[in-house]
């Protein structure tokens, strides 16, 4: 680390934060979220107020964001050029600063993991790069409540870009204190809401006047429910999810977003029987989740390559299990937050040589938009 003696008071500070980090990123061992991790640390260190935490924590995640580039350099160095690679553009003191620490010119070169061909149309580079920076914050404004929302942000001076029904803000407001939750707004990602668009096309092709039943067997808290039940207005819903606490969180997630037509079970999907068949299952299913490692960069150093493959399994084992609960001609609206062909085209082929047919499929590139990267894919069983 630099030898530099700043006296200025930001860069003291900086300095402080910086060790912080190293200490911390020195325990660190990719077992559990490093998002736990930090806050469980915290929680332990009583001394760090919240803005020294926020700070720190960036610092961390700086150095998650580079991969395994520039494996010569010692953790604070590397801290620090993954810190001046997060912002397009410093002020010169701050330039001044960056030098003192002797740092490579290079751009990094082993962000990502280079694990599997990713799905068609994603550009490698820009992609990669994209993880340097931290996405930003993403509500869906449900519907009916654009103008409450966007008054009580202007109210609060929060800066925000509104498209459509997607709100754009800076990761670092809490929402929580400004709209209702699920009722007024849904946390979700932009590439997450673009799933709407095959809901959307579901309405359009599906013929069938009576209200759908929709299985969603994968539900977790029940982002992708809350969507459905936004575009479909009427359906008559199933949700499950192999873990029973994430069931609890949706019911309490459901009252909020007053979606009251449902049943709830805690099923494995690989042999669940829901007990009746379908128009429509959503199967937002385990995955990678390499199209959102951007929020969680730690996984650019500690994913483990095979486990893909394991994935691929679990997902031809729950859409083998639940495609039989679907109606003659009913409609299977496949979703991952992957960015890698054998997860995403790859499962959409092998549902094809069971005899469903490939409505639409969508490659959600977020990488340009500060926004996770995903796939979505409608299928139709035979009739
Ligand atoms: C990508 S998340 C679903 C996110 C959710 N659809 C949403 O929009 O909020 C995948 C979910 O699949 C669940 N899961 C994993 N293996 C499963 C299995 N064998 N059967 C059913 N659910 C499973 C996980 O517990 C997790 O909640």
């Amino acid at each position: 680390m630099s030898n530099t003696k700043i006296q200025d008071p930001v860069f003291r500070r900086f300095y402080s934060h910086l060790n912080s980090a190293v200490t911390i990123l020195q325990l660190y061992d990719g077992r559990i979220p490093f998002a736990h991790f930090v806050k469980n640390y915290f929680s332990q260190h009583k001394k760090f107020g919240s803005k020294d935490r926020r700070q720190i924590s960036e610092l961390c995640y700086c150095y998650f964001r580079l991969g395994r580039s520039y494996p010569q350099l010692a953790t604070g160095q590397k801290i620090v050029k993954g810190y001046w690679l997060s912002k397009a553009s410093w002020p010169d003191e701050w330039l001044a600063f960056f030098d003192s620490f002797h740092l490579p010119k290079e751009s990094p070169d082993h962000i990502f993991p280079a694990v599997h061909s990713f799905s068609a149309g994603i550009n490698n580079d820009a992609f990669t790069r994209s993880h340097l920076i931290q996405p930003d914050l993403f509500l869906r404004v449900r519907p009916g409540h654009k103008g409450a929302v966007t008054d009580k942000l202007k109210t609060a001076d929060i800066p925000f870009v509104l498209t459509d029904d997607s709100l754009r803000l800076s990761n670092s407001v809490r929402v929580e204190d400004l709209v209702r939750l699920n009722q007024e707004v849904v946390v979700q990602d932009l590439s997450s809401q673009r799933v709407a668009k095959l809901l959307q096309l579901y309405q359009t092709v599906n013929k069938n006047e009576m209200v759908p039943l929709v299985w969603d067997c994968c539900a977790a808290s029940g982002g992708k429910s809350i969507l459905a039940n936004d575009i479909l207005q009427q359906m008559e819903l199933t949700v499950s999810d192999i873990r029973p606490t994430i069931l609890f969180n949706l019911k309490k997630r459901f009252q909020e977003a007053r979606v009251k037509n449902y049943r709830a079970f805690v099923g494995d999907a690989t042999s669940a029987n829901p007990g009746r068949l379908f128009d429509l299952i959503i199967a937002d299913v385990p995955c990678s989740g390499s199209g959102t490692w951007a929020r969680t960069p730690e996984q650019l150093l500690y994913f483990e390559p095979g486990s893909i493959d394991a994935f691929v399994k679990l997902q031809s084992s729950i859409t083998a299990n639940i495609i039989q609960y679907l109606k003659p001609g009913g409609y299977l609206l496949y979703i991952t937050c992957s960015v890698f062909e054998k997860e995403n085209e790859g499962q959409v082929n092998l549902l094809q040589n069971k005899g469903l047919q490939l409505v639409e499929q969508l490659v959600l590139k977020g990488y340009k938009q500060k926004a996770d990267t995903m796939f979505a894919a409608l299928m139709k069983a035979p009739m």
